[in-house]
């Protein structure tokens, strides 16, 4: 009997459908997993910006929280915009009830047009209670400097973030480089609790079609860690796909477009696209290093 991989996302709806829990559900779609979704707020959202947020009261989200529990095998999940600190700790015994593994953190906070997606308060919420559960953590680097009250301002600064992150009890942390200041190239670095470091290196594309960039990164992780990858393999396959997905602009909206979700698989079917993976010692550091 063939089945899919059921993998989870408890997060926010983007009305847009170029972020949120519509980004997940066609990222799991288009990497073959079965996706389930839990609802923590309304955003009525477009390219343009985030014009109305209406969070879910607890009680909406436990229901769904038991929905999938008592139904069911959810292999990998991971969380977006969680909004404030009632729904965090909702999630996080919803996580616990039913022991839900490889779990990834999509520390959600503001979105690209400014508007903020956690309450301030929040972020202690998400430090104590969920950081400690998680497998693999996605900051970007603003949200990196949150959760570790660290400036990043280059690799020195950037490995310390990710140190203060994992001493909050993640097993493993990468941390996003969309928002680095390098013209040329968008850099991820990885690091876990062994001391494996890891960076995903790619072309820095000149796009603005970079609307949910980070759901859909953490979400094809979520969908390759569901299909039973290992965490190096599920973690450049979610490099790969965002790159695709930016590569091939949609351009739909008037503002910040979604990036396209169909492209990966696009590429690969039609084989136009070839992302290259070789490894490399170009790093005296001994860091795992793929190029595309
Ligand atoms: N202009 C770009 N070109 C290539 N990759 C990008 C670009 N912007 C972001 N990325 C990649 O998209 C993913 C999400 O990163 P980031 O934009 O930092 O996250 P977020 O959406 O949470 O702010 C990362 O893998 C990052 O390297
Ligand atoms: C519901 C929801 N969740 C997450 C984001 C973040 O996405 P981005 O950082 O690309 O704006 C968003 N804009 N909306």
């Amino acid at each position: 009997m063939e089945t899919k991989a059921q993998v989870l996302t408890i997060a926010g709806s983007d009305s847009g459908g170029g972020a949120g829990i519509q980004a997940d559900l066609k990222t799991f779609q288009e990497l073959g997993a079965f996706g389930c979704s839990v609802v923590t707020a309304v955003t009525a959202q477009n390219t343009l910006g985030v014009h109305g947020i209406y969070p879910m009261d607890r009680k909406a989200v436990k229901e769904q929280l038991d929905a999938i529990g008592t139904d069911f095998d959810i292999r990998a999940l991971k969380t977006g915009m969680l909004f404030d600190a009632g729904i965090i700790e909702e999630t996080a015994q919803g996580i616990k009830r039913y022991g839900w593994e490889q779990l990834v953190i999509d520390p959600v906070m503001i979105a690209k047009g400014g508007a903020s997606l956690l309450q301030q308060e929040a972020v202690e919420a998400i430090k104590t209670m969920l950081v400690p559960l998680a497998a693999i953590i996605t900051p970007n680097i603003p949200e990196a400097e949150v959760l570790s009250g660290i400036d990043i301002i280059d690799k020195a600064s950037r490995r310390m973030a990710a140190e203060a992150i994992l001493s909050l009890g993640a097993e493993a942390v990468i941390i996003k480089g969309g928002h680095s200041t390098d013209p040329d190239i968008a850099e991820d670095f990885y690091l876990d609790q062994q001391g494996t470091a890891i960076l995903l290196r790619s072309e820095r594309l000149q796009t603005e079609q970079t609307h949910g960039t980070g759901c859909t990164f953490s979400a094809a992780l979520t969908a390759e860690l569901g299909k039973g990858k290992p965490v190096e393999e599920a973690l450049f396959t979610a490099k790969e796909f965002i790159q695709a997905a930016l590569a091939h602009p949609l351009h739909i909206g008037h503002g910040h477009g979604p990036t396209h979700h169909a492209a990966y698989k696009e590429s690969i079917e039609k084989e136009v696209v070839h992302l290259v993976r070789e490894s490399s010692d170009l790093f005296s550091n001994g860091y795992g290093q793929r190029r595309y």
